[in-house]
């Protein structure tokens, strides 16, 4: 499969100003803004597909689609005995049959006038170059249209081959219309003749044969879309519009590297432009991102720490106080002191929002019911200053290694760790003021990063992961106290874009527990949820979850929804046993040593080390002798 990874310089995220702007766009400028910039990359593309099959196939000067699909053509001409049409000979025949040596100074001239066509016009020295390469021996043939031939000779030769050459000239001129076309076309002048983008079945059974050609298929993914941006007007009339649709997705799989069931899965989630918007910015990795951890430090100081260490950062945008996006930098940012101290944590900034959305507060029973490693259970404890009570929980134990990792280094001492299958509790321990629910999820919001997914999510996936998550997010629910005075809120978030695991599971939790209700996240950024899908109706209330993108806000995907539980259910635990159960826990986690007086503290000797270390290094790649500055 011919996937492509871009290595695109990444973009800053958006300050709140842009993501406003954008929210408050309306659905014409978003168009009309995507198509543009399609255009823009199919113009880009088609320069860069002039020089790639030029190189390929080094006889095609001017090698648009249209050359290539002559090209093709000729092939299959060839195999039906039909005359000979070989672009390269047809050039090199023009210029002794035809040569003016002024002629050709004047076309050079203006070619080099025309800033556009410069591209192409490097092509043509090139290909005249090749064709008089000794060494490569290419252009051997072209000694037969020598002008040193006697003229009897090149009569001869002449009228042997003057249909084929007619033929070939027709065929050139025909190029050049359709370069001027394309032309058009890109100005957004005209509207692209719909019927030949699609291939025919001879062409792509060809296609099949031949090492994918991905700027074509780039190319073509940009017309299909346009085309089914308008249908109506841009659609060939023999093709149905599902055609159109097929040949896209075959294409979005080529491309890009998805299987035909998670493509369509995703392709379905949005516009034909939009997804493609989506598919590009799954290829580039998002931006790195940090935590600033307030239970140490301010931000404003660890941003001054870090760029005298050589680090190059800004705040990540107005919608948080604690985030700070790296651009590059000297340190490795994960090993400098500052890290080691438990000063920041590198966190994805979607990462931040459902905690956000959570909004815990001092003196509260917090739970996270799926924490490991623990970027929001150590930002929930620093939201309440360490103080109240945060459950951590994972089922993966091997995971909850990490976790305690972090919960130490950030100097959380708020923080009850536990592993457990999270669909035990309430029965574990419950009555909590508010709970978060970071479901394990497909991970289709985060295929920048990881690009397995890509290929190994089946339908099974589909079925069987939003069924736990159905589970969990009722246990969930039923954790929390509904007479707490200060929270009684549940939130759910998922970093997968596909609604079974997102919209449908909410829906599902208003419809098993009529004591809860959606409320709004209180997040300043993010895309409503749906309210129907593919023929699903969602209760209307689910619009007040938000959806975000990895094109829209250069955040990993991501789903966050936030409950409040209005009254108790059969399946509740009540408060008065939780604080017993509390009791226990803490107990229990003191006598396996999973948490002792000292579990917050700060191993002073042991990271004066790995400080002292880090600053070694630091030096060292800045070129400073450690030593010397002693
Ligand atoms: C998306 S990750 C959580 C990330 C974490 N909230 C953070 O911010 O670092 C989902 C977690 O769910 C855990 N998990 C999976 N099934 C679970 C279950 N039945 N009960 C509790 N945790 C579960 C996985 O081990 C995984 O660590």
């Amino acid at each position: 499969m011919g996937s492509r990874r871009h290595k695109n310089k990444q973009r800053d995220p958006p300050t709140l100003e842009e993501f406003q702007a954008k929210k408050s766009y309306n659905k014409k400028d978003s168009k009309s803004k995507r198509v543009s910039s399609h255009d823009d990359k199919n113009k880009n593309d088609t320069k860069k597909r002039t020089r790639t099959e030029y190189t390929e196939t080094s006889e095609a000067p001017k090698g648009t689609k249209k050359s290539k699909k002559v090209v093709e053509k000729d092939t299959a001409e060839n195999e039906d005995d039909l005359p000979e049409v070989d672009l390269k000979e047809l050039a090199n025949a023009k210029k002794t049959l035809f040569d003016d040596s002024e002629e050709e100074e004047e076309e050079e001239e203006e070619e080099e006038v025309d800033q556009d066509l410069q591209d192409e016009f490097d092509l043509e020295q090139e290909y005249e170059n090749e064709s008089f390469d000794e060494d490569t021996g290419a252009g051997k043939k072209d000694n037969t249209w020598s002008d040193d031939e006697d003229e009897e000779a090149i009569e001869e030769l002449n009228a042997a081959n003057m249909e084929a050459l007619s033929q070939k000239l027709d065929e050139e001129q025909a190029l050049e219309d359709e370069e001027a076309e394309q032309e058009l076309l890109e100005a957004g002048k005209l509207q692209p003749r719909a019927t030949d983008i699609l291939p025919t079945e001879e062409q792509q059974s060809l296609e099949e044969q031949m090492q994918p050609d991905l700027t074509a298929i780039r190319t073509r993914m940009i017309e299909v879309v346009k085309v089914l941006e308008d249908f109506k007007n841009m659609g060939d009339q023999s093709r149905s519009r599902s055609e159109y649709v097929d040949r896209l997705l075959k294409d979005i799989c080529k491309y890009f590297g998805y299987t035909p069931f998670l493509a369509e899965k995703l392709f379905n989630l949005f516009s034909p432009a939009e997804a493609m918007e989506f598919f590009e910015a799954n290829e580039i990795a998002r931006p790195i991102t940090i935590r600033t951890n307030t239970l140490k430090t301010r931000r404003r100081d660890l941003a001054q720490a870090l760029v005298n260490r050589g680090v190059n950062l800004q705040p990540i945008g107005n919608w948080t106080k604690v985030g700070l996006q790296i651009f590059d930098s000297q340190v490795p940012v994960g090993a400098t002191p500052e890290y080691l101290a438990g000063n920041y944590i590198l966190q994805a900034a979607s990462s931040f929002l459902p905690v956000v959305a959570l909004d815990p507060q001092e003196n509260e029973r917090v739970l996270d019911m799926a924490s490991a490693p623990g970027g929001k259970t150590t930002y929930i404890s620093a939201l309440m200053k360490n103080t109240g009570c945060v459950f951590a929980n994972d089922a993966n134990k091997a995971r909850t290694k990490s976790l305690i990792a972090n919960i130490h280094r950030l100097g959380c001492s708020n923080t009850i760790v536990c592993n457990y299958d999270a669909r035990e509790f309430p029965k574990v321990i419950g009555g909590f003021d508010r709970v978060l629910l970071d479901a394990p999820c497909s991970g289709t919001g985060v295929i920048g990063k990881d690009q397995s997914v890509k290929v190994s999510r089946t339908e099974k996936d589909f079925m069987q992961i939003p069924h736990l998550q159905k589970q969990l997010l009722l246990s969930a629910i039923d954790s929390v106290d509904c007479n707490s005075k200060t929270g009684g809120v549940i939130v759910y978030s998922t970093c997968s874009v596909a609604v079974e695991e997102d919209e449908a599971v909410i829906d599902y939790a208003l419809r098993k527990r009529p004591n809860v209700k959606l409320v709004d996240t209180g997040l300043q950024i993010g895309k409503e949820a749906f309210t129907s899908f593919r023929g699903k109706k969602f209760h209307p209330s689910v619009s007040l979850a938000r959806r975000y993108y990895p094109h829209t806000y250069n955040v990993d995907g991501f789903f966050v929804a936030k409950f409040v539980k209005t009254g108790p259910s059969k399946f509740d635990d009540n408060k008065a046993s939780a604080y017993e159960k509390e009791a226990a826990a803490r107990q229990e986690a003191l006598e396996e040593g999973i948490i002792h007086d000292d579990f917050a503290s700060f191993e002073e000797d042991e990271d004066e080390k790995y400080i002292t270390k880090a600053k070694k290094h630091g030096l060292l790649k800045k070129g400073v002798n450690p030593k010397a500055k002693k």
